[in-house]
């Protein structure tokens, strides 16, 4: 894919947790986020049927990816660069899917505190996770190509920077009229034209509808491929209405409601949002592989 960067961002990340630290703050966990040192979360937990499966080739289901993200002992055996699907044959991979359970810490990698209050409470709304999500204030480059291809190239940066198995979201604001621009180049758009501008910008168009889009990408490790879960919530854009503190959410009207995102309930934008519904996908995901590794008995996430 193409990967220019729209701009040029400091590449740089945070320190990573400090377990101590973590459990010092369970009471408010997001003080510290994002202008800190580092950013710290207790381990969030969900409940979601696990009625979804795995993709039959992903990285989690990687025999070479599953060794890298659980302990680095057998990563010189595994020619560095090589992605899963170079490194193993497709015959391993039923056999891998055992060790494959998730790693027992998973960074959510973002420079946007806002998607992170969300992604904390759509995680926090489940039963406790066989694992913990650890955010990480990382500045991502703002990448250009499809959204698939977006997330999956953020979620590698984002892996090997931190060397942790990791996931990232990008998020797109589509106009049906103007067949799914802005997308991906949302925030520059935003931040240049602002609500009204977006709003102007449909004014020589009946048609008001959009969707919001979210791609959740996940990677067990460094080298792994990731896998990618996409989530699209309808709606219309409409003139600015409500808290104008989380990007274009005063102008996004999900369908089936009369408030903008930016007016509903946040339990109510957090159960029908294009980020819970990929971030759904992904957790669901997760707990496959999990189930299947705790049912041979393998998999380092039983902690
Ligand atoms: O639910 C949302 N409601 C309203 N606005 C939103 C939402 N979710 C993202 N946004 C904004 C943030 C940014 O202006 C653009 C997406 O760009 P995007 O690159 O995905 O986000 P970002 O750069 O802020 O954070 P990150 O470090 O995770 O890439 O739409
Ligand atoms: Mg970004």
């Amino acid at each position: 894919m193409r990967s220019m960067p729209l701009a040029h961002h400091a590449w740089h990340h945070t320190n990573t947790w400090h377990p101590i630290f973590s459990l010092a703050i369970l009471s408010s966990p997001w003080q510290h986020f994002p202008v800190g040192l580092r950013s710290l979360q207790p381990p969030v937990s969900f409940s979601t049927p696990r009625h979804r499966r795995p993709p039959p080739h992903s990285a989690a289901a990687c025999m070479a990816c599953a060794w890298r993200a659980s302990s680095f002992r057998l990563a010189p055996l595994i020619a560095p660069n090589k992605r899963h699907s170079l490194a193993v044959a497709a015959a391993p991979h039923k056999a891998a899917m055992a060790i494959a359970a998730p790693p027992a810490t998973i960074y959510f990698a973002t420079g946007n505190k806002k998607k992170l209050e969300e992604v904390v409470a759509i995680l926090e709304a489940g039963h406790k996770l066989p694992f913990a999500v650890q955010p990480a204030a990382v500045e991502l480059p703002e990448l250009q190509g499809e959204p698939e291809e977006i997330a999956a190239e953020k979620c590698r940066l984002a892996a090997d920077r931190l060397q942790a198995a990791v996931m990232v979201e990008d998020t797109c604001l589509c106009f049906n009229a103007l067949k799914g621009l802005p997308g991906p180049y949302i925030k520059w758009f935003l931040q240049k034209l602002g609500h009204d501008g977006l709003n102007r910008m449909l004014a020589g168009f009946d048609d008001k509808s959009a969707y919001a889009q979210c791609t959740f990408a996940y990677t067990p490790g460094p080298g792994c491929d990731p896998v990618v879960f996409v989530g699209r919530t309808d709606g219309r854009i409409v003139a600015a209405r409500g808290p104008a503190d989380f990007g274009w959410d005063p102008i996004f009207e999900p369908d089936g409601f009369d408030q903008t995102y930016a007016e509903l309930d946040k339990q109510v934008k957090n159960g029908i949002s294009h980020r819970y519904r990929s971030l759904d996908k992904l957790r669901a995901y997760l707990l496959d592989n999990h189930a299947a590794a705790a049912a041979t008995g393998s998999g380092e996430a039983a902690a």
